[in-house]
């Protein structure tokens, strides 16, 4: 719990977090984060704000009697009520803080609390006085300092040292600064207020530029060695610094910054899943870190790149942020390395190139049709090109299109390759699939029992391929036929045609049985 060398990392995920609208969390719910974010190794959770009601106040108590190897802290404004209920509800803490803010911004001071800039550090040194005789380890903020005067900061933050405040925090309370400018004031700060040095710097920046996270950086390279951040940011408004981004960059760029945190990275991906599931706040796909895509690539050329070398796509390890591993999504940007590794890794081997290139060809047109390839597909995929290949294929399909009316009898207009070629037919049926099936018979002028007709969807989701089974007998002859598509009436044609075709093949077996179905 000591802050030591390392940069602590201040999480306020239940307090400012809970602050996003819609995220309110029970008592219950604050407990399992704060756990959470124990296992994590936060050195600071700011359980909530203890005055805003009792619910809250009970919440932090519950936090403060459970959590054990970090500290515990509770937010209250520059007012007596406030700092004794946070006094009261940091109590029971292994380790507790009361954290006490008040605006320091000309606005702010003069249209929302209506004070004199000597009033407000008049209200400052009495909350951290006073907090300060409950607890040993007080924060003060001054409340949209990224909109103060430097020279009134530097005034109000001397006083708040002096009259016993531990940590100093900065916050960039509506995400205004920019980067440089942020890192200015801090520097500025710490080179001007002559007690500096007896306190904690820093930095809680809020993210309505998209500036959170390097605004915190920033901060950190000038000499803050706190940082106020939430999980997945959430938080008041566009929210606040991630904090799984602010660990993965000091992390990874232990070349730029002087130290490290204490966190244990593996908890980072189900910490931010267990606080989405609480919050309903799901994470979008491509946020870093712990976005679904965060470490998966669908195009060829990095999937060739990250097969011989991870390093050459990847800055960071999977592993070490809680996937299991990284992820090669096969779609339409992906090569033959990736189709073919993959493919191996399923057990499916190609005899040849010539079968590697007609199972490849097969999944780039499956692929302009789907958004993923799963491994069922690959499955399916393999099995047609095998097929393809090892069978005389004399009858396929060229295109095909179909009406399907409420009301009206469905038509079916197919063009087939038949021995080298084209035949083009129409005709009606019950369904859809019936009548390509009699497009198909009026073209062959075949006349066989159809014994059975199966569909499996391969995959989930409504652009699944479609993979249909069909059973044939012929003069005593039975055989299966199978066609996959994501249309399934294409997938019914293509099933059929390939049934068809084994029966001119098989013309000679008699056991039909040993192909299963
Ligand atoms: C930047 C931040 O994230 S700050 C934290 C924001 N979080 C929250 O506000 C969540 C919890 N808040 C609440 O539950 C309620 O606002 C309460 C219980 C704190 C206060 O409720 P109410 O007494 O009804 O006051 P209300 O919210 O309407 O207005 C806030 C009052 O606090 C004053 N105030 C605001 N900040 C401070 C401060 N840091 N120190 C002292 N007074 C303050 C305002 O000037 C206003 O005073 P007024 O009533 O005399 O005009
Ligand atoms: C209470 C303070 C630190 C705050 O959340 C802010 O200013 O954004
Ligand atoms: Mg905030």
């Amino acid at each position: 719990m000591s802050s030591g060398d390392h940069l602590i990392i201040f999480d306020t995920t239940l307090r400012d977090g809970e602050q996003s609208p819609g995220a309110s969390m029970t008592r219950e719910e604050k407990v399992r984060i704060a756990r959470a974010l124990e296992r994590l190794r936060v050195d600071i959770i700011e359980a909530g704000f203890p005055a805003a009601s009792r619910g809250d106040f009970e919440s932090v108590r519950a936090v403060a009697e459970t959590i054990r190897d970090s500290r515990v802290c509770g937010l209250a404004r520059a007012n007596e009520a406030d700092i004794d209920r946070a006094g009261e509800a940091v109590a029971p803490a292994a380790a507790g803080r009361i954290h006490t803010f008040i605006a320091t911004s000309p606005v702010h001071m003069e249209k929302k609390l209506q004070l004199t800039p000597d009033q407000v550090v008049e209200r400052a040194v009495a909350a951290v006085s006073r907090a300060r005789n409950l607890c040993d380890d007080v924060e003060f903020s001054p409340e949209d300092a990224g909109r103060s005067e430097p020279d009134f900061l530097c005034r109000i933050i001397e006083a708040a040292i002096d009259a016993g405040a531990t940590t100093i925090n900065i916050p960039d309370t509506v995400g205004y600064n920019l980067p440089e400018q942020f890192a200015g004031l801090i520097k500025d700060l710490l080179q001007r207020i002559p007690n500096a040095h007896r306190a904690v710097w820093s930095a809680h920046c809020h993210n309505d530029l998209g500036l959170a996270v390097a605004n915190s950086l920033a901060a950190f390279g000038e000499g803050v060695r706190q940082i106020e951040c939430t999980i997945n940011g959430l938080g008041e408004r566009a929210g606040n610094a991630a904090l799984e981004e602010i660990v993965m960059a000091v992390r990874t760029r232990q070349d730029e910054f002087p130290c490290d945190t204490r966190i244990e990275a593996k908890e980072l991906l189900p910490t931010s899943r267990l606080v989405a599931n609480i919050t309903g706040f799901q994470v979008q796909p491509n946020k870093a870190i712990v976005g679904v895509n965060a470490f998966a690539h669908e195009s060829g050329i990095h999937q060739d790149g990250v097969l011989k070398h991870r390093e050459t796509y990847e800055i960071m390890r999977a592993e070490d942020v809680g996937w299991g591993t990284n992820r090669m999504v096969l779609g339409k940007h992906s090569g033959r390395n990736a189709f073919r590794a993959r493919c191996e890794e399923l057990g499916i081997r190609f005899d040849s190139a010539g079968q590697l290139n007609e199972a490849f060809q097969r999944f780039k047109e499956l692929a302009d049709k789907k958004h993923e390839i799963f491994d069922e597909d690959l499955q399916a995929l393999a099995t047609e090109a095998a097929v393809a290949l090892e069978e005389d294929q004399a009858v396929t399909l060229v295109a095909f299109r179909c009406c399907s009316e409420t009301g009206e009898t469905p038509v079916a207009d197919l063009t087939l390759l038949v021995d080298g070629n084209e035949q083009q037919n129409s005709a009606a049926g019950d369904g859809p699939v019936d009548a390509a099936f009699k497009a198909i018979d009026g073209i062959l002028g075949v006349r066989a029992e159809l014994l059975l007709y199966s569909v499996n969807n391969i995959t989930s989701g409504t652009d699944a391929q479609g993979e249909v089974t069909v059973r044939l007998e012929r003069g005593g002859r039975v055989v299966n036929g199978q066609g996959a598509d994501t249309d399934i009436v294409i997938a019914s044609a293509k099933a059929y045609l390939n049934a068809l075709n084994r029966l001119r093949n098989t013309g000679e077996r008699t056991h039909p049985q040993a192909e299963g179905v």
